[in-house]
């Protein structure tokens, strides 16, 4: 099977001079699955997703997305891309309908498809009364959604998803959980980002775990648990990235803030 991804010794570092933040990636992804990729905070995911999404051209190593270097071809791929960013600016004056429609006019669709489209997806999520309303009214969770559906409604091949669930509602969650199901068995690729391990450990059909700019496991997590004394993905992926001080630091901070002693 080809890749849809294929990532080659990626390196990056914002300061020429400085550390790099990756520190040589090889990654060959395949339509159809669901990666879970995780990491501590500033491991690096969000700079890889970014050179993959053609937001940061100044890496080092080899990107191929649809079997084409995206230095070389660098905007044809992005139509088959879908993006849902952790921290997003969404024009609030304008209503669900018209940014719907401006993104729709990016990608080139059809006016009265992508109407189509969008109406009935805004139902589908259960939203379907605020289309016509200002994104300024819309609550965090409805944001959320307005947010995913924009990602989606090209019908793009490869998913960016960071902490896609944010301000969902449980029954929310489990609907967009479903609807990645669906579209992995269609043969989308879907790259989720996202620190709540157990939404990871369930929905990944691999699991990618990046430490300090470096790959330190690959593999369902199945192969992940094996001669592992704890079996949830939490668990594991404290003993990956060598974190064992949760109490202690807890407890410090407890102690800090209350004015006794420290001892860190
Ligand atoms: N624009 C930037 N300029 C300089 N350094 C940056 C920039 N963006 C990220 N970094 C650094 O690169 C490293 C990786 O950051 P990145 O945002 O990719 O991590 P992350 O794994 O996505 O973290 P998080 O889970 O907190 O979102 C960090 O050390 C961060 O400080």
């Amino acid at each position: 099977m080809e890749s849809v991804i294929e990532i080659k010794d990626l390196k990056m570092r914002y300061d020429t001079a400085g550390d790099y933040v990756l520190k040589g990636i090889d990654l060959n992804i395949f339509p159809g699955q669901i990666i879970g990729y995780i990491g501590p905070n500033g491991a690096g995911k969000s700079t890889t997703v970014k050179i993959m999404l053609g937001m940061i051209d100044t890496y080092e190593g080899a990107v191929k997305i649809l079997g084409k270097d995206i230095k070389e071809e660098s905007v044809a791929y992005k139509r088959h891309i879908g993006y849902v960013p952790e921290v997003a600016t969404l024009y609030d004056s304008l209503s669900g309908a018209e940014y719907l429609q401006f993104i729709g006019e990016l990608y080139q669709m059809d006016p009265e498809t992508l109407t189509q489209k969008a109406e009935a997806l805004f139902d589908l999520f259960g939203i379907k009364t605020a289309y016509y309303n200002r994104i300024s009214s819309y609550s965090k969770g409805m944001k959320q959604k307005l947010l995913i559906i924009s990602s989606l409604i090209h019908n793009p091949d490869i998913l960016f998803f960071d902490e896609p669930i944010s301000g969902l509602d449980a029954n929310s969650v489990m609907v967009f959980k479903e609807i990645l199901r669906k579209l992995a068995e269609k043969g989308k690729t879907i790259f989720y980002s996202s620190h709540i391990m157990e939404v990871v450990e369930k929905i990944s059909d691999r699991i990618i775990v990046l430490n300090d700019g470096v790959v330190v496991a690959d593999g369902n997590f199945e192969t992940l648990s094996q001669n592992r004394k704890d079996h949830s993905l939490q668990e594991i992926f404290n003993q990956l990235t060598g974190f064992d001080t949760h109490a202690q630091i807890a407890e410090s901070f407890v102690r800090t803030l209350m004015d006794e002693e420290v001892t860190v």
